[in-house]
């Protein structure tokens, strides 16, 4: 019999899933990331995150799919519960980030909840309610240019207030973030008597997520980012450890497979074909027109599989984006590729791949479906945000296939060599 979970986790797309569940493991909690709600028993844990894929898909589907894995984790005995987003706060103003956090917060009884993508370690700070990405208001980053998920408002009371059905949206600024967790507990108070149901906690330092940790210590419901994570062992006594990060050896061929247009994705694409390692670009128009692109990508990439790690890739840049959108539609330009990708991700590993980075959510989320994994064991950490990760089960069973899901906008120019530097 398991113990039951101090942590339950239902995150809206798989590369923050990782993300998620990464911080967790660094910071003392022995946590496994399934895909999907489990259906199979899984290890005795402090934390389980659920990876979904509904950023984008319609949001009565996400409320939905949110609720079954909420229910999955009271039944493991949780009562603290983190709805996971992104960073930037990716969503479009049907949601889903509204109606999910109102359906969970519903169900759980919650009448008020924190909400912060805050991600200081990547530049993700948010100061008056509003989000940088770096030094930049997230409406003036590359995320204004997002094939799904254009974010064009950097008030994130205003982008959640217009995605609530009937809760108001309010705010705990910084300054009373900086006078620690109880100054936040009494805001929190007043805004809930004043009938505000949800609260932008403004974050610019570790330091104010860790006074916010303790503050929601109680909490039923979180909604953030994974940046908040860090601060949530230490409530149960738990200390940042090393051990929770050992994964099998690995060997085998290496890959990456890049979907995502995200600014940092496009130049760690630019990095790896600049060394002219082999890389092969996926052209959409040629998907749309029928023709077997993911055959032709896996002919390629059988003479070319060796010591060195190869590119299958669609990324992009947004004219060339808005081209493809213009001609074939957003949501089937997006969903085209995502299954041409996952399909030549599930020939790589029929091919000998067992080293494998993906990059971009939603190309991350079809890739590993595509390969039949359901139970993700986390690895060291490559850069903030991104560990290596295992799967032993699906088309990964036998020897297992190390998988690092990489966020668009993560990563160091040189991420897709770096990662596998780090597995030698
Ligand atoms: N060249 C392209 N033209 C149009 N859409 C593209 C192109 N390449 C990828 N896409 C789509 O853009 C979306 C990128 O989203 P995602 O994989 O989540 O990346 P990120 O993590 O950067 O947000 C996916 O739906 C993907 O299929
Ligand atoms: O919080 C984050 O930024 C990431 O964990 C994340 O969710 C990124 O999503 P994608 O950019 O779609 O990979």
């Amino acid at each position: 019999m398991s113990s039951p979970l101090l942590l339950g986790c239902i995150a809206d797309d798989f590369t923050g899933a990782t993300d998620l569940a990464n911080n967790l493991v660094r910071a003392g909690m022995r946590a496994v990331q399934t895909i999907g709600v489990p259906q199979t028993p899984v290890d005795d844990v402090d934390a389980v995150v659920i990876a979904l894929k509904s950023r984008t898909i319609p949001a009565a589907h996400a409320v939905t799919q949110s609720l079954a894995a909420m229910r999955w984790l009271q039944e493991r005995g949780c009562r603290h519960f983190y709805f996971k987003v992104c960073s930037t706060f990716d969503s479009t103003p049907a949601g889903n980030i509204g109606p999910v956090a109102e359906a969970l917060a519903d169900a759980l009884g919650a009448d008020f909840s924190c909400v912060t993508p805050a991600f200081p370690e990547n530049g993700r700070t948010i100061y008056q309610g509003h989000l940088f990405v770096g030094d930049v208001l997230l409406s003036d980053s590359g995320m204004r240019q997002h094939p799904l998920t254009p974010m064009t408002d950097a008030n994130l009371v205003r982008v959640m207030q217009a995605q609530c059905r009937s809760s108001r949206v309010g705010l705990v600024p910084h300054e009373v973030v900086a006078r620690g967790s109880e100054a936040i507990r009494e805001r929190i108070a007043v805004l809930r008597s004043k009938g505000f149901r949800f609260g932008i906690v403004d974050a610019i330092g570790n330091q104010d997520l860790m006074a916010l940790g303790r503050a929601v210590a109680d909490a039923p419901l979180m909604v953030a980012g994974s940046g908040l994570a860090i601060a949530l062992p230490t409530n149960h006594g738990l200390a940042p450890s090393s051990d929770a990060a050992r994964l099998p050896g690995a060997e085998g061929a290496s890959a990456v497979v890049s979907g995502s247009c995200s600014a940092a994705t496009q130049e760690q694409v630019r990095q790896f074909t600049g060394l002219g390692l082999p890389s092969f670009a996926i052209d959409p128009l040629r998907v749309a027109a029928g023709e077997d692109v993911a055959a032709q990508a896996l002919r390629w990439a059988g003479e070319h599989l060796g010591d060195q790690p190869l590119l299958v890739y669609s990324t992009a840049a947004p004219d060339a984006v808005r081209a493809v959108q213009q001609s074939v539609g957003g949501t089937r330009a997006g969903e085209m590729i995502e299954q041409t990708l996952a399909a030549i991700t599930a020939g790589l590993v029929r091919l000998g791949v067992r080293r494998l980075v993906v990059a971009g959510g939603e190309t991350s989320g079809a890739a590993v479906q595509a390969l039949g994994v359901r139970q993700l064991r986390i690895g060291a950490q490559i850069d903030p945000g991104v560990p290596w990760c295992f799967a032993n089960a699906g088309a990964c069973e036998g020897a297992g296939v190390h998988l690092a899901l990489k966020s668009g906008n993560f990563g160091t120019r040189d991420f897709f060599i770096k990662a596998f530097d780090l597995l030698k």
